[in-house]
This record gives structure tokens, sequence and C-alpha cells, in this order.
């Protein structure tokens, strides 16, 4: 539906100034979400499968920079979902869902991230006036990334430190009003804008908020789980960590996002390696196809086996999901902490593989793939962030190491999760049991280095699956994959390997011997499982991946439409000799177009328009 819309201007966004591609990014986005709103009038989409829809159109290339209606959907909507009572369910979702209003989710701040324990902004309830008052007691306290805030977001969830009765009670979440809803302007004690130019994503509007003992509702406290009653009595959730539900979703959202882009970048780079020829084998014959290069092979066809691997893992992410959810509210919460460990290790390990695959794919494209019409470099600039957003990747490790090691302790005394069943056998088997050059003896040996065999077996045991209902031909191409992300990882990993499992020398040897006989075995199919993949021209956007193999004539029509480019400076806000690194940073927000105005002309021309269904 969307490719048949008229929304692109023909000028690529790479020569838009920052504030033009905001005014753009608005546009696509109305008319992209405008199709959600119509989808859901016809019934074809609901709250149950949005997930699937509204990450569809965030991975599409209307939005290829992202958008700044994307946290809307992808956090304020299931934060609702997650933690607002049932009244205020009623309230706010309907809104929320025809984008009558728009809203973000503000949690980190200048100075605090990860430990989110540690954020500054207060809500103190008055009992008085039935009211929390909220306030950023510095300048680290304000409010700092969140999607759509900038200029877009008439409402956000914020997360605060709640006192009531002159205790303190640890973070909560409000949904708080930013905005006038007629006019957009920011309401009396409200400081926002927009942060400023990034790595990428650049379209998405992430801003900043401050706020001066603003006032909000008691009401307008997210009370699920825990409770402030109007005479400031507070009562406890069951447990502290159900207000990080949206965290988790999101989360699992990114494992799916991670399938989209992991399979656009190879697929640019497959067909890409198909056109391109380099080198002769023999003075005077045709130069190469570079596909055929093993060396080339093995830049690429892991990333074909790894994205069917996220696919799969994905997916029975989703199901645990919602298994894990459905038991919570019939108030069973034993497998939380599993959820928890399970969406941090995939939501860190995915996108840090594909944000090396998708480099790796660029590499592969040489000199080309370094130019933006590739779309290669857009690409990782949107992985990239992935591995910081939503949970440093480091630090969510750190977690998953957190629950493995405490779920090892307690090997003999507790019942173990499906997930993590393998570490009784594996406890077992280290050393007694003989290294097998197998994908069966790859995963076993995983499981006693306890590393990526979340995704090995699951990959496995659904290709076996599989295998029962596909041709043979099919069949075979499958096992191929799987066998070849085995061998990849087992060669990577070898000194865990080496360290943990009896692996020998002469197994290791053949080990490299059967990965690249899997690799010239898959070269035939190649550019088959790219195509595979079944993603449009039109959503890949670029010079070298399109399905007719125009490269060079595509890269020389791109080059036609540059005009004469500005000359970039090299600053930096964070590495200046007087560390005034927040105090550089605010400034340097300041100086963002975007924030010149209080209100965007996009607000009237399109996005209230929309908000009030009249688009
Ligand atoms: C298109 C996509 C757009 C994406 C836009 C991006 C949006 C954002 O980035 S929003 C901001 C996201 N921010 C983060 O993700 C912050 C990361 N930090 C955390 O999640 C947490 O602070 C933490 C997990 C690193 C630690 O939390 P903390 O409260 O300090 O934990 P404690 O040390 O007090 O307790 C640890 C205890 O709690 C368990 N736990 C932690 N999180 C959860 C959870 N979500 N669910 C269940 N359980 C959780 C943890 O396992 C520990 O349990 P025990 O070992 O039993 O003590
Ligand atoms: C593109 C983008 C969009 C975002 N959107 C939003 C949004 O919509 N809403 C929102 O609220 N936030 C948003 N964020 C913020 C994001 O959630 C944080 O940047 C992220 O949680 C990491 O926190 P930090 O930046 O404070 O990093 P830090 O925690 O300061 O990390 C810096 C370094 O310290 C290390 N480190 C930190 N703690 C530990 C530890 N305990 N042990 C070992 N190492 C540690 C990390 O591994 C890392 O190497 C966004 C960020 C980006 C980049």
């Amino acid at each position: 539906m969307l490719s048949k819309r008229e929304v692109f201007d023909g000028v690529p966004e790479e020569y838009l100034s920052h504030k033009e591609r905001y005014e753009n990014a608005i546009r696509n986005s109305v008319v992209a979400f405008s199709l959600v709103r119509k989808m859901q009038e016809e019934g074809k989409t609901s709250i149950n499968n949005y997930r699937d829809v509204v990450g569809g159109l965030l991975g599409s290339s209307v939005l290829r920079d992202g958008s700044p209606l994307g946290l809307h959907y992808i956090m304020f909507m299931p934060a609702i979902l997650n933690q607002a009572n049932e009244e205020q369910q009623e309230k706010w979702l309907p809104r929320a869902w025809n984008c009558s209003i728009i809203g973000s989710y503000a949690q980190t701040e200048l100075g605090h991230g990860t430990f989110i324990r540690g954020l500054e902004t207060t809500a103190t309830y008055d009992a008085a006036t039935k009211q929390f008052v909220l306030h950023s007691p510095t300048l680290t306290a304000y409010k700092w990334w969140p999607g759509g805030l900038g200029q877009t977001a008439n409402y956000c969830i914020v997360v605060a430190q709640l006192y009531t009765k002159g205790q303190c009670h640890g973070i909560h979440s409000f949904i708080i009003q930013v905005r006038d809803e007629e006019t957009h302007m920011p309401l009396p004690g409200i400081k926002i804008g927009e942060i400023g130019a990034k790595l990428g994503l650049n379209a998405v509007n992430n801003g900043f908020l401050g706020f001066d003992n603003y006032r909000i509702p008691r009401t307008n406290m997210l009370m699920k789980h825990a409770q402030v009653l109007e005479d400031g009595t507070y009562v406890k959730s069951r447990h502290s960590k159900l207000n990080y539900g949206a965290m988790v979703f999101v989360r699992v959202v990114i494992v799916f996002d991670m399938v989209n882009y992991l399979s656009k970048a190879v697929t640019i780079a497959t067909r890409f390696s198909a056109v391109r020829r380099q080198c002769q084998l023999k003075a005077g014959e045709t130069e190469c196809q570079i596909l055929d290069y093993v060396t080339q092979q093995h830049k690429l066809f892991v990333s074909i086996a790894a994205a069917h691997a996220f696919r799969i893992t994905a997916n029975k992410l989703w199901l645990t999901f919602n298994e894990v959810n459905e038991q919570l509210v019939e108030g069973n919460l034993q497998r939380l902490p599993e959820l928890h460990a399970l969406a941090c290790c995939l939501k860190a390990v995915t996108t840090a593989d594909t944000a090396a695959c998708v480099e790796r794919c660029r590499l592969a494209c040489g000199g080309h793939g370094y130019m933006m019409s590739s779309s290669l470099p857009l690409t990782y600039g949107l992985v990239t962030a992935a591995c910081t957003y939503e949970g440093e990747n480091t630090v969510l490790l750190l977690q998953t190491a957190r629950f493995l090691v405490k779920t090892y302790q307690q090997l003999d005394s507790k019942a173990l999760t499906p997930t993590v069943a393998y570490l009784k056998t594996a406890a077992a088997e280290r050393f007694c049991v003989g290294w097998s050059n197998t994908t069966e003896g790859i995963i076993r040996g995983f499981q006693v280095v306890a590393m990526r065999v979340i995704i090995m077996s699951t990959f496995n045991e659904e290709v076996q699956e599989m295998s029962r209902t596909v041709s043979p031909q099919l069949k075979e191409v499958l096992h191929q994959l799987v066998d070849l992300y085995c061998t990849y990882w087992a060669l990577e990993k070898l000194s865990d390997l080496l360290l943990y499992t009896p692996i020998s020398q002469k197994e290791v040897e053949s080990l490299r011997l059967r990965y690249e006989e899997t690799l010239t075995n898959l070269r035939p199919n190649a550019v088959g499982l790219v195509d595979a993949f079944d993603l449009r021209d039109e959503m890949l956007q670029s010079t070298l991946g399109s399905y007719d193999g125009r490269v060079y004539e595509r890269l020389m029509e791109e080059a036609m439409k540059s005009p004469l480019n500005a000359e970039p400076m090299l600053q930096s806000t964070l590495g200046s000799y007087d560390g005034r690194v927040y105090e550089r940073l605010m400034e340097e927000a300041m100086k963002s177009p975007l924030n010149a105005e209080p209100v965007n002309y996009t607000f009237h021309k399109y996005l209230k328009p929309f908000m009030q269904g009249k688009l």
C-alpha cells in the first residue's frame, strides 16, 4: 500500500537540512501511519497484531531514517498497556490508538541512562491539591533522548522518583501533557526541545525535557502495579520490576527489527557481489564475479544464515513473552526473571551481531558500499543505535549472566525452565563427552560454554521440524545454513571451546574444511536465498541491491542528484578539555534549527489534521 503512495519528493534525504529532514519525516510518517488507522477502521489490525503492522512500517524505506511517531507506537502505548490501570487505559488508550494525542517515553536523563534507580527527576505528591509536582532539580536531571519528544509529541510517559509523605519510593511512571493540544505550544513549567544531529536516526526528533515545579493530577500516575491514594498513602507493587515491562516488550521488538535490517543488508551485498566483477584468474579471461571468491562468501553467507536464525528465535521469544505475560495477569510471576534474562540476552546478541554483519556487508561492497545511496551506511547507523538504546548491550549481557549464575547455583534444588535446562546436562557433560564435529556436537559444545546456544539450538530444532514437510532440495539448503551458522561460530569462539570442551587440533582443522565446503555448496543458491527474503526495491532503496542488477547505472543516476556539499566540521561535545560535557550538549542542542520556534509548521499542516482524523 505504501509503495503506491506519493511519499517521496525525489530529493535524496542526505541533501536536506536537519530541519527539512524532520519536516519530510513528519509528512511521510503521517502518510504511513494514516494507513494503520485505515487498516484499523477496516478491521485489519488491532492492538494484538500491531507489532507486525507498526514494525513493518517503521522498517520500511519511507521512514528510512526513523520516524518521529515511532516511540508513540513502540513505547508510549505499550507503557500505558503495561502500567496503567483499567480506568486509565480506558481514558488514554483510545486517544493514543487513534493518534488524537501523540506520546513519547521519557526515562533517560542527561546524566543518567543505564542506572535507572539513579534518575533525578522528582514527582512529589501534594495531598492538599491531589497533585504531583514534577521537577528537574539539576541540568543532569533533564530528560534526554526520548524519540519524538522534541517538536512532535504532546504527551509523554515520564519516569521519576516518587515522593509521598516525605518518603522516596523509587522510580514510577506518570503520563504528562507537555504541549497544548490546540496550539502545540509547550505548557508553562515545561522546557522542551530537540537534542540535535546524531550518527543516524536523524528523522526521529529525539528530545530533551525539563520540569519547573510542574503540576499534574494524582490520577496521572500509572497505577496498575503501585498506587498513591488520595491521602498520600503509598501501596506497593507485588513485584518492583513489573514497571519495567515496556522495556522488556521493546527488547523483544528489537530482535524482529534486526531480522529486517540484516536481511536487507545481505540482500544488497549479495546481489551486488553477483554483478560486480573483479580480477582475472587467468590473463585474458573475463573478470570473476566477486561472489565466487571464498573470502567474499565468508563475509556474506553467515548473514543469510543469521537472518533465518534470528527470525526463528524472535518468533520463539515472542511466544515466550506472550506466555509469561498471560501468567503475570493470573498473578504467576515465576518466569519473569527468565523472560527478562532472555530478552536482555537476545536483544544484545542480535543487535551486536547485526551491527557487525551489516558493516561486513558494507565492506563487502568495496567503495560503492561507502555511498549513502547503497543504503548500507544508513542501515549501519540504525543498527548500531540499537546496541545502545533500550539498555546498553554490555549491561544487558551482565543481567543475563546474573540470571545464569543464580540458576547455576540452584541447579540441584530447582526445577529448570526450558530455556536453561541445558545448564544441567552441560554441567554434567563438561569434558566427559567427546567432541563431535556435527551440528548437534557443536551445539553441545556451546551448551557447555553457555553462549549463543539459544539461538543455535532454536534454529536447528526449527529446521529439523521444517525438513519433514519441504522438498529434499530445500531441506538440503536449510541444513547447509544451519551448518554454516554453527561452524562459523564454533570457529569464531574457538578459544572458549578449547578452554571448556575436549575439541582437538585435528577436529578444528576438519571444522575449517567443513566450513569452507559449506560456503562452496551454498554459492549456487546465494542469490536465490536473498531473493527469497522477498524485499521489494522500494524497500531496499539501494543503488547496489536492486533486483535488476543495474548497479552502475543507478550509481550514476544518484550521483547526478548531488548538489555541492558543505564541508563538515570536526567537533565534539563530549571530549573538550574543560569537561563541560552536559553544558556543551545542551548548548549544541539549542542550536538545532528545530528549537528556534516552539511549534513547527508541520504540526498545523500534517500532525493536527492527522490527530483529528482529518487526514
Ligand atoms: C525503534 C525502537 C526505538 C527504541 C527507543 C529507545 C528507547 C529507550 O532506550 S527507553 C530507555 C531504556 N533504558 C534502559 O533500558 C535502561 C537499562 N537499565 C535497566 O534496564 C535497569 O536499570 C537494569 C536492568 C540495568 C538494572 O535495574 P535496577 O532497577 O537497578 O535493578 P536492581 O539492581 O535493583 O535489581 C536487579 C534485579 O532486578 C531484576 N530485573 C531488572 N530488570 C528487570 C525486568 N525488566 N524484569 C524482571 N526483572 C528485572 C534483575 O534480574 C535482578 O534480579 P535478581 O537477580 O533476582 O536480584
Ligand atoms: C538512538 C537512541 C534513542 C533513544 N531513545 C530513547 C527514548 O526514547 N527514551 C529514553 O528514555 N531513552 C532513550 N535512549 C537512551 C538509551 O536508553 C540510553 O542511551 C541507554 O539506556 C544507555 O544509557 P547511557 O547512554 O546512559 O549509557 P551509559 O550507561 O552511560 O554507558 C556508557 C558505558 O558505560 C558502561 N556501563 C554502564 N553501566 C555499567 C555497569 N554497571 N557495568 C559495566 N559497564 C557499565 C556501558 O557498557 C557503556 O560502555 C535512546 C538512546 C539512543 C542512542
